[in-house]
Formats: C-alpha cells, structure tokens, sequence
C-alpha cells in the first residue's frame, strides 16, 4: 500500500489530506504490548530480528491493536552492525553493549563491508509486512553519530565523552569510522526499501548532544551521505534534544523532521524555515497523567503543528516499556477523530490573522 494519496505519505510530502492527522509512535512494536512479550518469549532481540515471520508478527502487532497509519519495521538501529560481524548484544533494560569498543585506526580498518544480501533476512520480512499491512511501511536506521557513539562508548552513555573526545581529538579515524556506519545504515534502508519500505527515518538519538559547530563539523557531513543515498522514498530526519540543530538536521536532506517535545512544532518549523513537514511531539513522561490532561496535550500538539506545512503525530521519542496501551489506542481515536477539525480551526486563526 501507500499511493500518493495515502495519510502518512501525504503528510510526508507536505501534501497533507485535510481529513486525517496520520500518527504513529517510535517504538510502538516493543515492550509496552502483552502480545510482543508473548510473541518473543525464548528469544533475544537480535535473534528475534533475524526471523522474517516474527518480525513481521511482532511489526504489524501495534498496527491491528491502536489502528496507527504506519508500521515501523521490528529491528535495530544496531542490527546491521551485528551483520557485518561486530560483535555486540542488546542488553535487556540497557541497551546495546559492544564486546571491544572501537578506539583505533586499526579497527576501523579492520570494519568489512555489508552488502544487501548479508540483509536478506530484512528484505524478506519487509516482503511479508508489505503484503499484509494496509498501511506503509516505514524503514529506518541509526545516523552514524548515534552508532558511533555506542561503538566508541562502548554502550549506552548519558554523556558521550568518551565518543566526543575521540571525534574531535582523531577526527580522520573519526570520518572513517562514520564513513563505514554511513555505508552499514545506507545498506540496511536499502535492504527495508527494496522489500517494500515506503519512508524511512534515520534516528540520530543522540545527536542533541552535540555543540552546533561540532555537528556542523563531524556529523552532518555524513549523515547528509546517508539521507542522499535514499532519495526514493519521503526521509523523516529524528533526533532528541535537537532544539539547536534543527535547521542543520532539515539542511541535511529530509522531507520530514522529527521533533521532541523540549520544542513547539510551530517553532520548530519556523526554525527550518518552512518547507519541511514536522513529526511529533507528545512528552512520552506524560503518558501516565490524568486522561484530560493528555487530551489537551494533543490538542495542543495538533494546534501547534497546524503552523507547519504538513503534520505527522508521534510523541518525542519512544512509547516508554510500562506504558499504558490503551492509551495510546485512545490518543490515536483522538487524533483520528477531533485531530482535522483542530487543525483546520487553527488554520482559520492563521489566516485570519494575516
Ligand atoms: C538508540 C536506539 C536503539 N535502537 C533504536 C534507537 C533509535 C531510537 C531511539 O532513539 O530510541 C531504534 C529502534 N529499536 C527498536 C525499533 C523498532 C521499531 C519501533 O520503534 O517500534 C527501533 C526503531 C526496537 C527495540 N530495540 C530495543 C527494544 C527493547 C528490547 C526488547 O524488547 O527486548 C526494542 C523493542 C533495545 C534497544 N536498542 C537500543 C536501545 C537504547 C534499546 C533499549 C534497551 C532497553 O531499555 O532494554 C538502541
């Protein structure tokens, strides 16, 4: 699925379909749903991701329980990284831990190359999702800071010193290394896309970390390779904390930004300066407060997003594990139901104030 004239793609290419406010959720296939444990039980992440039918049970889950308008592929931004022979774990309630942590020259040499077929598994399980979903497909990948970062680390780091330090002390080794994450993440779209995959995003997490003249320098260089290899499909550009990146990040080369939620949508768009679609931004800490609150909330985000040329509803990052599911079944009937009449009602005000 996913013609022109498709919510989620619509929105995507500023072209939004004045009766729907597509929505989705960053991790909505995961941990918060009964039927993922159960579906997963016995196997570890990685394994799991490595099974065509299990992803494709595990990916379409969130799909038939909250009626979201896109699925998000069941992986890992780390899973390509594995392929091509790193050695590394997904730590349950940690995140991804790396066996020797990359600090030298030698070893990024030493890094092979991945090729689509060393992804089959992926295309495949994108296959199945395609012929069964009735919504599109969304691909993504890690943008080689956020890879470097963990490779570099080690694992999971409030901080990234260890990874900044290395950036701007060895910044040759530092482009190599994010030179072969760039082609590891380019190969890993590919193999979603050639599946089926409609969009893809690239999740620059940790991205918000970084000095603006430093992302300027050691990072967008690389993640503008990145996004330049997919030019097929509409490219949703993400990271957390983002607030003083954000006009580099949709400089970068994305049809949609990814937005959390430390900035209004109506301020991040004028921030780009136009032109982009924004996704978000919904506080994920929020999700436990009273109903009216969280209602208003996305009322508010809706509003906000009014002010952008097209509006694709997430949170500001991912649907946390002991999350409520049937609050986000509730938020999607929201946004599905009252989330138009909003917008055009805040598009109105606009216009009347010109
Ligand atoms: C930084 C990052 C990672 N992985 C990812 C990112 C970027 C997104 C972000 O900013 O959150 C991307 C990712 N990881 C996962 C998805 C699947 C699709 C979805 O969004 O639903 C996506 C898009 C599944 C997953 N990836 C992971 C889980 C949880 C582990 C599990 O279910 O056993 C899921 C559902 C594991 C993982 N993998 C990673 C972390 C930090 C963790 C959490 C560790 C933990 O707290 O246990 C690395």
């Amino acid at each position: 699925m996913g013609g022109v004239t498709d919510p989620f793609l619509a929105a995507a290419r500023c072209e939004p379909d004045p009766d729907r406010i597509p929505v989705w959720f960053m991790r909505q296939a995961g941990r918060s749903l009964p039927e993922y444990r159960e579906a997963r039980a016995g196997t570890t992440m990685l394994e799991a991701c490595r099974i065509p039918e299990l992803v494709c049970e595990i990916t379409a889950q969130p799909v038939r329980r909250h009626g979201v308008d896109a699925a998000v592929f069941y992986s890992d931004i780390m899973v390509p990284l594995k392929a091509a022979g790193i050695d590394l774990d997904i730590v349950p309630g940690t995140g991804p831990v790396v066996a020797e942590p990359i600090r030298s020259r030698a070893q990024v040499d030493a890094l092979p190359e991945l090729g689509v077929e060393d992804l089959d598994f992926v295309t495949e399980a994108a296959r199945l999702l395609v012929a069964e979903l009735d919504v599109p497909l969304l691909g993504f990948c890690g943008a080689p800071f956020t890879l470097a970062s963990y490779l570099v680390q080690g694992g999971p780091s409030k901080d990234h010193a260890v990874a900044k330090s290395f950036m701007v002390s060895e910044p040759e080794t530092w482009n190599a290394l994010c030179q072969r994450l760039a082609q590891y993440s380019e190969v890993f779209l590919r193999a979603q896309i050639e599946g089926g995959a409609a969009a893809v995003q690239v999740f620059d997490s940790w991205a918000g970390s970084l000095a603006p003249e430093d992302y300027r320098s050691f990072v967008k260089p690389h993640v503008r390779g990145l996004l330049g290899s997919v030019t097929d499909v509409p490219r949703i550009h993400f990271g957390v904390g983002t607030s003083e990146l954000l006009a580099d990040m949709a400089a970068a080369g994305c049809e949609v930004v990814g937005v959390d939620h430390r900035v209004p949508l109506a301020e991040a768009s004028r921030r780009v300066g136009g032109g982009h679609a924004m996704q978000g931004n919904l506080d994920p800490a929020l999700l436990k407060a009273d109903w009216e609150v969280i209602a208003a909330r996305v009322e508010a985000v809706i509003r906000s997003g009014a002010h952008t040329p097209g509006h694709i509803f997430n949170l500001g990052h991912g649907v946390p594990p002991d999350t409520d599911p049937t609050v986000l079944t509730r938020i999607v009937e929201l946004v599905h139901e009252e989330g138009p009449t909003w917008r055009r009602d805040e598009l109105e005000r606009i216009a009347d104030n010109d």
